[in-house]
């Protein structure tokens, strides 16, 4: 397989990210960077339930096989970042001693303490989010330490939850894995450790020493510590392919597995963003990115380690009314059709003659809030909007959202800004012109828009290389550059005339 400029068939090492995309091994080829679960990872494992849970082993949906492989269709179950997977005592044992003759499923749909596992769309532990910043001097403390204030979906408040209301669970659980370690451990055979980025999307890691908290996890659950084991840099390399994966599917042996990530920080190696750009990632949710050399936690975003660079930073900032709100106003005011919505987006001018929207039909993350909110250029709130309005009043108010928190962080848009677009949303040219003109600044989309695929390769050859101090910059300086496919349209930057 050739992508992005390298010749993936000679990478023997494995890296993944918590999330949908996938390039999968192809015939003759040893190469592998997955995103979890798609088509490599048989869907059937990792389904995933109205996005609040998902299931490991136990959906009763075919066994994957090489022919599969081919046939499945990328879009099946998984998660990004912040789920969590619960091993039941004994499971290593299994984990270590898989036969090949028989398929993953039926050795290991016993070895789970907890069948529906919490993803990061699980915002049910508000209260164990107060009793974390409670015990560490509240949220400004527990943000300084961890990188974030107490989030809901952050691993750290989801284990809590699990501990108070299903302690006998707990106590059988021998070992607690992240989304992306889990799928990683399914390669190695063994527990997989968690890497330093994903980790610091628990409330757990202190960001700056890279070790967990004492604090957090002594205020979330006992014996915590042991059942997460240590986290480690995210280019280590955590083992070779188990002989499971050598024997059933034709590995080679010397295959590494380089530690797996999650999809946020595996889709910023896959955009090799430089200082100064601004990742959006238009996915399920809506997520912007950038790399940070010094930490800067705040009360809103997160800071999580950079997982190409262990002396560095990531900023992101995560809207839960992405895609699926924009699927909603599409239904309703474009007759479910992206054609439609472009055409209003195409029809209706820059600033919508000063009507604007915001729309959070599910509670929002960055801020806390739910509802639509409608107003008029006279400031008028109003109940509702003509539908190319609403559909142009959607997208500028998103976009505008998120630069207004992106500053408030303390981002600033440089002359030399790109903005790097990815995800499910960034095939539509017409939302990206919005996203220029709100921004002031060009926006590019890399050759994949499963950028979190194609940096998990990135960072296979990086981690295998990482004993030579290679830099993640030299590794991929063979990769196409972004393709620019929209510059802020003359005068967006000026202010509207309606006012
Ligand atoms: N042409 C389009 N215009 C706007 N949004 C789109 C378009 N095509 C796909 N999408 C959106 O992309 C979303 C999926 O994005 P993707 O990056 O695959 O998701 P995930 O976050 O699950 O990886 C869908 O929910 C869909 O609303
Ligand atoms: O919670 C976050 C980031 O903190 C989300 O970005 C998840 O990582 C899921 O991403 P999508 O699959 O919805 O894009």
């Amino acid at each position: 397989m050739k992508a992005s400029g390298f010749d993936f068939s000679q990478v023997l090492a494995l890296s993944g990210a918590g999330q949908r995309h996938l390039c999968g091994p192809r015939p003759g080829t040893h190469c592998v960077s997955l995103g979890l679960c798609s088509t490599f990872l048989p869907p059937a494992y990792l389904l995933q339930d109205s996005h609040k849970h998902f299931h490991p082993f136990n959906s009763g949906r075919p066994e994957f096989s090489p022919a599969q492989d081919k046939t499945q269709p990328p879009e099946h179950g998984c998660q990004g970042q912040h789920g969590s997977v619960y091993w039941k005592t004994g499971a290593s044992q299994v984990l270590t001693s898989l036969s090949p003759d028989l398929p993953l499923r039926e050795q290991l749909q016993a070895c789970f303490s907890i069948s529906n596992c919490p993803v990061w769309m699980d915002s049910s532990t508000a209260a164990q989010c107060r009793q974390l910043e409670a015990a560490v001097g509240g949220a400004q403390a527990l943000s300084l330490l961890t990188g974030s204030r107490a989030y809901e979906r952050f691993t750290g408040n989801q284990i809590a939850k699990i501990y108070q209301q299903n302690p006998e669970a707990y106590s059988h659980t021998e070992r607690i894995s992240l989304v992306s370690s889990f799928a990683a451990s399914l390669f190695l055979g063994s527990y997989s450790p968690v890497d330093y980025s994903d980790g610091s999307g628990m409330n757990l890691l202190q960001i700056q020493d890279k070790v967990w908290s004492q604090a957090c996890l002594g205020a979330c659950a006992p014996r915590l510590e042991e059942k997460l084991g240590r986290p480690v840099p995210s280019c280590s390399i955590v083992g070779a392919i188990s002989s499971y994966f050598v024997q059933r599917y034709g590995f080679p042996p010397e295959c590494k597995v380089v530690a797996f990530t999650g999809d946020n920080p595996a889709s910023l190696a896959g955009m090799r963003l430089e200082e100064g750009d601004i990742a959006v990632s238009l996915g399920t949710s809506d997520t912007l990115f950038l790399w940070l050399q010094e930490p800067t936690p705040a009360l809103e975003g997160h800071i999580f380690c950079n997982p190409v660079d262990p002396q560095h930073y990531m900023a992101l900032l995560c809207f839960k009314n992405g895609s699926l709100m924009r699927e909603k106003i599409r239904d309703e005011s474009a007759s479910g059709s992206w054609s439609k919505f472009s055409k209003a987006l195409q029809s209706t001018g820059m600033g919508n003659s000063g009507n604007l929207g915001f729309y959070f039909d599910v509670m929002e993350i960055t801020p806390e809030i739910i509802g639509r909110h409608r107003f008029t250029a006279e400031n008028h709130e109003v109940s509702a909007f003509p539908q190319d309005v609403e559909i142009r009043a959607l997208i500028e108010g998103q976009f505008m959202a998120k630069k207004i928190h992106a500053e408030a962080l303390g981002y600033r848009v440089m002359p030399k800004t790109k903005i790097l677009a990815t995800g499910g949303a960034s095939h539509n040219r017409d939302i990206l012109q919005v996203l220029a003109d709100v921004f002031g600044a060009p926006v590019y989309v890399i050759d994949t828009a499963n950028s979190a695929c194609v940096g998990s390769a990135y960072r296979a050859f990086h981690g295998l290389a990482a004993g030579t101090d290679m830099p993640f910059a030299e590794i991929v300086k063979l990769a196409p550059n972004p393709r620019l496919v929209a510059t802020p349209t003359p005068g967006a930057s000026q202010p509207p005339r309606f006012l």
